[in-house]
């Protein structure tokens, strides 16, 4: 399939809502400049404005967050090209052995709400568990574009020829809006106490939050690891955009509840990024230890997402 023929693969649903399938529902469609978010990403359906106009390189914005107390994240919105970009999403949703596994999550089983495939450098690291799971890992060597992409990856967090030593990969699949990851934090010991994150997203943008973790008991907020949308209030109450297309908001109200374990009454320090088509997100320093992330169910990302995340597993820390 050529990659013009792939995009429109992906782009099936467009017709359907025609300039509102971003993650949020907002039309992408501006006539004249864009002064929104859409300007060249195409991840759920819009044009390629903004991509290498005229052989240009592609501009890569950073935006840095500091999150406070050693915690920190950096989104760069075109870390790859459009067309790159959808061909590698081709790829991988056609040769990944994906599988859709059943979680136990607070004791109770469930299937997990997304698709995954876990693979490693090698086959001697610690192995990874994840809410009663423990996933097939699979070697990385026999997807050369992941590779590629590795490398990729490498170079624009450690500079140049720096070699960040990323072991493994994670990889969700999202299907469509009812598709989502949970509030949670990557904090498994075998990623050690300040786990480098990064984060390629393909395809439909999605919303990624990340909200500070209940210092208090530092245990999750008040939602099941994969149920978050209800404790939100609409986006439209809740988003204040800022200069840099970085929504931060904080809660307005009290979360209103009798059960004491969910009304703490502190306000929660929340941050929103739209993860655009060909974008690199890194987490970094503390921010699994002292944050929660979350990719919640959309009504309106019809398309699919699949999201890499590269870590490092500590080969000692079984
Ligand atoms: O899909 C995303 O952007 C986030 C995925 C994630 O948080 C994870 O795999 O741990
Ligand atoms: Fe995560």
């Amino acid at each position: 399939m050529s990659s013009s023929s792939s995009r429109r693969f992906f782009m099936k649903f467009k017709a359907v809502e025609e300039g509102s399938n971003s993650a949020d529902g907002s039309s992408s469609r501006n006539k004249g400049r864009r002064i929104d978010d859409d300007d060249g990403g195409g991840g759920g359906g819009v044009e390629e404005e903004g991509e290498g106009e005229g052989g240009k390189e592609l501009i890569k914005e950073e935006r840095r967050i500091e999150l406070g107390e050693g915690s920190e994240v950096m989104y760069m919105r075109r870390f790859m090209g459009m067309e790159e970009g959808w061909e590698l999403l081709e790829y991988l949703d056609s040769h990944i052995p994906w599988s859709r596994p059943t979680l136990r999550v607070f004791g109770r089983e469930c299937v997990q709400p997304r698709d995954s495939c876990y693979l490693v450098a090698s086959p001697h690291l610690p192995r990874l568990v994840y809410s009663g799971h423990s996933p097939v890992a699979y070697t990385w060597d026999h997807f050369p574009p992941l590779l590629r992409l590795l490398d990729k990856v490498e170079k624009a967090i450690g500079g140049g020829s720096g070699s960040v030593g990323f072991n493994s990969l994670l990889l969700n699949r999202y299907k469509g809006g009812n598709d989502y990851v949970g509030w949670h934090a990557d904090d498994e010991k075998l990623y050690g106490p300040t786990p480098l994150i990064a984060s390629v997203s393909l395809g439909c943008d999605r919303h990624f939050f990340l909200k500070k973790k209940n210092k208090k008991n530092n245990t999750p907020p008040p939602t099941l690891p994969d149920s978050t949308t209800h404790i939100l209030p609409p986006p439209s109450k809740r988003l204040k955009q800022s200069s840099n297309n970085q929504y931060q908001f904080q809660y307005q109200k009290k979360m209103k509840s009798n059960n004491s374990s969910t009304n703490r009454g502190d306000q929660q320090q929340q941050y929103c990024l739209l993860l655009k088509h060909g974008s690199l997100l890194v987490m970094k320093g503390y921010t699994q230890r002292d944050w929660l992330h979350s990719v919640p169910k959309r009504a309106n990302a019809l398309s699919t997402r699949i999201n890499l995340t590269f870590r490092t597993v500590l080969p000692s820390s079984s």
